[in-house]
This record gives C-alpha cells, structure tokens and sequence, in this order.
C-alpha cells in the first residue's frame, strides 16, 4: 500500500520507527517468551503527527500498558492486511484514498473495531451535514433545549451573498466559517461579519451562521464511547447592539476556544459558566452516537445568553483534542477495555 499527496506517514519520522520497533518488539517478547499474559488488546494508529502528540501522551501509553493495551503505529507503506492483528484500529488521516483503505480493511476485517467507519467520519467533513443530525434530534425534555443556529449555506458568487442573505432573513453579526473540515489551518480560518455589503469579500465556500450571545463561555462536551465529559473553554463575548450599529466591515478571529486554558477555573457569572444538566447531555449523546454512528467525537455547545436552558450546538469534532480531557488516560483505557469485554459478550458459549 503506498499513498501519495496529503497523507502524512506515521512512521516517517525517526522517533515514531522507534516507538513502533519498540512496541513491536515489546509485543513479540511478551508473547514469545511468555513471561506475562498476552497483551488484552493491540490497538493500531494511523494519527497525523500532531495528534500523536497530543494523544499519545507517556501517561496514556503508561496505563495502558499497565492494563494490558498496545498502541502499534500502522506503516502507511504496508498493506494494512499484513499488519497486526489488531483488535482495534484507530485512526485520523485526510484524504480519500485513506477513507478508501481503511473501509476497505474494516469490510475484510469485521473482527477488527475500526475508530470510527469513514463514511461517517465522512458526515463531519462537511458543516452542513454536520449540524443536520442535530437539527433533526427530538431534545425537548425539560431538561433544556438544544437548538442549532440558523445558517445559510454559500457555494459560489460572493457578490451574490448579502441579497441570500437579505433573502434568508439571517440576523447579523454573522459567523462566517469553512464549509468544509478538512484537518488544514485553512478550514479554521474564521470570520465575524457585521454588516451586509461586506459579505461579498469572503470567499465561497462557506457557512454563514447568525452569531449567538453566549456569554464568551462555551461548553466542550467530549464523547469517547459511553462516556461524557464536559469541561468550559473562553469563547468570543457579546456583541451589543450598540457594538453593532458602530461597526462595519469582517474580521478574521482566532481560535479561542481550541485554547488548552480552560474556563473551569475561571471566576465566572453562575448564570454563564453553569455546566448544561446532565441528563441533557446523555440523551444527546446518546441520541447523535446513534444518529452520526461515531464514538469518539467532541460537540461544541453555547447557551443563549439571558436564557437558563436553550443551547446551541455551533460545531462538532471526529476524535477531537482528547489530550486537553482532563482524565482522558483513564476514561479512553477504560473504553478500549470495554471493547473486547463487549465482544466476548457477543461471542456465543461453546
Ligand atoms: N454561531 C456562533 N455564535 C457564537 N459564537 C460562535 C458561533 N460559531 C462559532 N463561534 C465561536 O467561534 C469558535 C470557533 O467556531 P467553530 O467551533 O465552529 O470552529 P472550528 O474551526 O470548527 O473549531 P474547532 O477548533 O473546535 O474545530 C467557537 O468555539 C466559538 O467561540
Ligand atoms: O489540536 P487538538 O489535538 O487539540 O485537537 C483539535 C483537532 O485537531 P487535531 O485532530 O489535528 O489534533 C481539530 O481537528 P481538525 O478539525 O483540525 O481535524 C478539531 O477537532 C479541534 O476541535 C480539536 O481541538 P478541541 O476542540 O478538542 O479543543
Ligand atoms: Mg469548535
Ligand atoms: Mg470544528
């Protein structure tokens, strides 16, 4: 298997051949000589080089092996067929031809649990179909209610963008964002638009979404599994009408909330920094689990300023910063476990 274009090989560089000689060898020898168990679960990765670093940390790596886990980089330049076995594979890499292999690995391998199926992943790729799912969710309980903000769609003729605009009844300030995810710096490139006439220099295409009022507190609602975390991250503050009015013009902003500081600590409006109920967050969970067939995936949460309960889902992440979780060693050990425990289940009696 060889892969041209954007694909960064995990194994490319020296550190990373050592880990995985190491890890190899690590695995032969406790297999081989039989001087402990068998490993429990060989997990194998295909991560960009910034998210190995940022989720491969030593004290993941530590506990896992503790508990009988092993992370195996996948080579890039091999079949994936001749690698392994593997009980799961975990993997984030751009591209089709990645997408292609790795659904093509899971069909011939349905006893491997692939981290997540692609075409799935795939639904994230894009912000429109990435809200769909939420937009269609049954989350009226009493317990709050989860809204997306309303949004157009811009594939071409940016001239033509304030009259859509106009057109839509969208409210400004707007947000205007990527349409598509791609991994790049480029698909977080981020712009607040103030006034109408102004729409017509951003570049297609790309998601304008009406910007809500949240306080400048955003809530991260991690998912690995059956878990749920969710910590406070700073966002952008209110916008007054006053503010408004003054200003004109769209200004590129930076990724506030990507930040690792996080709010938790901050001293912070009750009313704002409160997290959203728990129960809210399981059924949605629960519910976009089902609907996006993901298991590891981050959803970005606002609650309207001035309201107790009505919250905004603004944006969702496949295998997002899990290294800024606080606890994410054990909460991703305990659901790697959970894997092979929920295969022996299926497994009938012999
Ligand atoms: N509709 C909105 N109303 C208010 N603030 C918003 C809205 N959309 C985005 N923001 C702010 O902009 C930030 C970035 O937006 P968003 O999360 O959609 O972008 P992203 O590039 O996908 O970010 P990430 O790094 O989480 O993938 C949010 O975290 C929030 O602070
Ligand atoms: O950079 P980190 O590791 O923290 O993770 C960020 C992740 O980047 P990475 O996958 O390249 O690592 C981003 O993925 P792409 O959209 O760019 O694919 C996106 O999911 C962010 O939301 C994550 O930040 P978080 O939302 O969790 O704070
Ligand atoms: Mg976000
Ligand atoms: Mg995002």
């Amino acid at each position: 298997m060889r892969l041209k274009g954007e694909i960064h090989n995990p194994c490319c560089d020296e550190e990373e051949e050592k880990v995985a000689e190491e890890n190899g060898r690590e695995l032969n020898s406790i297999v081989g000589v039989g001087i402990s168990p068998p490993p429990k679960l060989v997990v194998g990765y295909a991560l960009t080089s910034k998210k190995k670093k940022s989720f491969l940390q030593p004290k993941l790596l530590g506990l896992a092996r503790n508990m009988g886990i092993f992370f195996i980089a996948i080579d890039l330049n091999r079949p994936l067929s001749d690698q392994g076995p593997f009980d799961v594979v975990l993997h984030k890499l751009a591209g089709k031809e990645w997408s292609e292999i790795i659904e093509d690995y899971r069909q011939k391998h349905p006893e491997v649990t692939v981290l997540d199926p692609p075409n799935a992943v795939q639904h994230l790729h894009s912000r429109q179909s990435m809200l769909q799912g939420v937009a269609d969710l049954n989350l009226s309980d009493c317990h709050g209610r989860v809204v997306v903000p309303k949004q157009l769609i811009v594939t071409k003729d940016p001239l033509s963008i304030p009259n859509e605009v106009d057109k839509a009844g969208l409210k400004l300030p707007l947000v205007a964002k990527p349409l598509l995810v791609d991994g790049s710096a480029k698909s977080h490139e981020l712009f607040l638009a103030y006034d109408q006439c102004s729409l017509s220099e951003l570049e297609p295409p790309l998601v304008l979404q009406e910007f809500v009022n949240h306080g400048g507190v955003l809530f991260k609602v991690y998912i690995v599994g059956e878990a749920i975390k969710v910590v406070r991250r700073f966002s952008l503050p209110n916008i007054s009408k006053r503010e408004l009015e003054k200003l004109a013009g769209v200004f590129r902003f930076p990724r506030v909330s990507c930040a690792a500081a996080s709010a938790d600590d901050a001293d912070l409006d009750p009313s704002i920094a409160e997290l959203p109920e728990r129960p809210l967050l399981e059924n949605l969970a629960r519910q976009l689990r089902q609907r996006l067939g993901l298991r590891l995936f981050n959803v970005d949460m606002i609650r309207e300023h001035g309201t107790k309960d009505v919250f905004y889902v603004i944006d969702i992440n496949y295998f997002p910063g899990y290294g800024k979780m606080p606890d994410y060693e054990h909460i991703f050990t305990d659901f790697l476990l959970s894997l092979v425990q929920s295969k022996h289940k299926k497994r009938p009696a012999t």
